[in-house]
């Protein structure tokens, strides 16, 4: 069936707003559909795979676009759509439109020069260029271009892995366990599972398949004392207290009270009550100069580009900068020298982000290791066989969507001499 032709002004409204990169697209969408309520589920989601696939396309489709007649916007609009739901779903087109799209749908995107192809910022393609050669640049830039999998962490407190498989199935929802991450379930299809009772009783969240490894780096035993620095909503503060067993004391700081407040109904669900949010200023707040030298493990999902989710944020590409990236580090740096102070002796410092830049991962631990010399480097080679994982590494986690499937993620563990 077609398309109504208004969901074209629709997708190109939205996408204006979205092209100023203001905010990231997923806020500025939901906010779309909170003031179109008549928008229906099924223009919805074309307008979100509309958006979504241009995000990811956009220096293919700029190009694309700069050809024919007409404003560039409307064009861009209409490869979002034809690249969503095909150019024979959409109605309203001229016969010149509908010829040009069948065309440019049709050029062989293989034949295009490399930055172009990569559909990234040229400063963010040569990075990549640089440290690993055009030809796996290429790869990394078509990995992340693709929609990622729903992954799914079984809440170890409340069930096992082969229950849910077992209870998805009935449901019927198509999934398979994750490859590395032993409480993972990737979900085939992406069903909407806020109504599914095994979310509801907190026997599941959704977490990438990388993310889960992360957490599962930290080592975090029961009885023991954790930190989680920059907790956010909860995503690995939840993974940590259940590897807990809900027992010791598990303190999630941030210092935003928003994302802490998503923490909350989170919590409830999950059955945690080892878990103490706590609201910090910065990285030297009292609160945390008070617990100096007492926790076993602290994790730092250190505040970054982002640029390790580009599969489920492609906005993230084009929204950040050469710049952005120098104050980030500076960030990042301060909240490791600042987390460290809580670590006691033999205990560890786990230092994560979603990043795929060297000098947001390894130049920070680098630096930090340079002036502390009360702490060691454990080789995360050492650190996954005593988690049992079945994963090739060197010194660091560094997960990539091209070889792993699961978003780009990066660790260093850290520990504090006896
Ligand atoms: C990568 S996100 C954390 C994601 C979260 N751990 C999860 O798994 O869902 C980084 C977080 O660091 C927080 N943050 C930024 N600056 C901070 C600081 N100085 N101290 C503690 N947290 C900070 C941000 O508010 C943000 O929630």
């Amino acid at each position: 069936m077609r398309l109504p032709p208004a969901i074209i002004n629709n997708t190109e409204e939205v996408l204006r707003e979205i092209l100023r990169f203001t905010g990231p697209a997923d806020g500025t969408l939901s906010r779309y559909f909170r003031e179109h309520p008549k928008l229906g589920s099924r223009e919805r989601g074309v307008v979100a795979e509309a958006v979504y696939g241009l995000l990811r396309n956009k220096a293919v489709y700029t190009s694309f676009a700069e050809s024919g007649n007409g404003p560039t916007m409307r064009r861009m609009t209409l490869l979002g759509l034809a690249d969503a739901v095909g150019v024979e779903s959409l109605g309203g087109l001229t016969e010149e439109e509908t010829e040009w799209l069948k065309h440019v749908m049709q050029i062989d995107r293989t034949l295009l020069p490399s930055l172009l192809r990569s559909n990234l910022p040229e400063w963010l393609f040569d990075k990549l260029v640089a440290r690993d050669g055009e030809a796996t640049a290429l790869e990394l830039a078509h990995a992340v271009n693709q929609p990622a999998p729903l992954d799914l962490r079984v809440n170890a407190l409340k069930a096992t892995r082969e229950e849910v498989i077992t209870s998805l199935a009935e449901a019927p929802i198509l999934c398979e366990p994750t490859p590395y991450a032993p409480l993972g379930i990737r979900v085939i299809k992406k069903p909407a599972l806020q109504n599914l009772p095994l979310f509801k009783n907190g026997s599941i969240e959704v977490q990438d398949e990388g993310s889960q490894l992360l957490s599962q780096v930290v080592g975090a035993k029961r009885g023991e004392m954790v930190v989680d620095f920059c907790a956010g909503a909860g995503g690995k503060t939840l993974s940590l207290g259940a590897a807990m067993r809900n027992t010791g004391r598990l303190y999630a700081f941030d210092i935003s009270d928003k994302r802490l407040a998503k923490l909350k109904p989170r919590l409830a669900r999950s059955g945690l009550s080892n878990v103490h949010p706590v609201l910090i200023a910065h990285e030297n707040d009292a609160k945390v100069k008070r617990l100096a030298g007492k926790i076993d493990r602290v994790l730092v999902d250190a505040p970054c580009s982002g640029l390790g989710t580009l599969r489920r944020n492609p906005d993230v590409k084009w929204r950040q900068t050469p710049q952005s990236l120098v104050e980030l580090n500076e960030k990042q740096a301060s909240i490791l020298a600042g987390a460290a102070r809580l670590v006691k002796a033999g205990g560890r410092l786990v230092y994560a982000t979603c990043s795929i830049l060297d000098e947001e991962n390894e130049a920070i631990v680098a630096s930090f290791l340079a002036s502390r010399d009360d702490f060691v480097l454990i080789p995360m080679s050492e650190v996954l066989a005593e988690q049992k994982i079945d994963l090739k590494m060197g010194d660091y986690l560094k997960l990539s969507p091209a070889q792993h499937h699961t978003d780009g993620f990066f660790a260093a563990v850290l520990e504090r001499k006896k």
